[in-house]
């Protein structure tokens, strides 16, 4: 995997330890907004920031929306491999997880799903920001951020020494 995009020239490599922070950070900012039916995990990039949220907020109804958008670095066409289920009334007093938001694609489809849901992420650029309720940490466009799972160890290392 090329850890340089022509359109992405800064590289935000983040850490297990970072991630599980901003996460709980999360969590404290959306404490207050509830109480939640469950949440909508947008898979997979939400999976683990939504396994942190449910610990935090003592959240046990934990449902997926499986969307993909992206090969690697490159966009195509989103894929929409499953809707949530347990979800009804335009998503009212739901809390939707991802890891991100970046154009605002994935967002769009699911806010489109439930519109009167809590769409929440850790990170957000500024093109997908609009279509975030809570986020903690805003990149500019042309970062790319890279997650823990994402990486294998001597990659990681090597752009942290970046
Ligand atoms: O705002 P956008 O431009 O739509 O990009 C953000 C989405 O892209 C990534 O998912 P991806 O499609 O790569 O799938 P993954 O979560 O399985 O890695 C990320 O996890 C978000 O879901
Ligand atoms: O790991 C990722 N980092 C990003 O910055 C990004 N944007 C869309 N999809 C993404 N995945
Ligand atoms: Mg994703």
């Amino acid at each position: 995997m090329s850890s340089h995009h022509a359109d992405t020239a800064k590289n935000f490599p983040v850490t297990w330890e970072e991630l599980h922070r901003h996460a709980k950070a999360l969590a404290w900012r959306i404490s207050d907004k509830g109480p939640w039916k469950g949440i909508v995990a947008i898979t997979r990039g939400g999976l683990v920031p939504a396994a942190i949220l449910a610990r935090e907020l003592n959240i046990r109804l934990i449902d997926t929306i499986c969307i993909s958008s992206y090969d690697h670095q490159n966009q195509r066409t989103a894929q929409n491999l499953k809707a949530p289920v347990a979800v009804e009334g335009e998503g009212e007093g739901w809390l939707i997880v991802d890891d991100l938001v970046d154009t605002g694609k994935t967002a769009a489809i699911v806010r489109n799903m439930m519109p009167k849901a809590h769409f929440a992420t850790i990170y957000a650029k500024p093109a997908g920001r609009p279509l975030v309720d809570t986020f903690i940490t805003e990149v500019s466009q042309d970062t790319w951020i890279h997650f823990p799972w994402d990486l294998n160890p001597i990659a990681y290392m090597q752009i942290r020494n970046d």
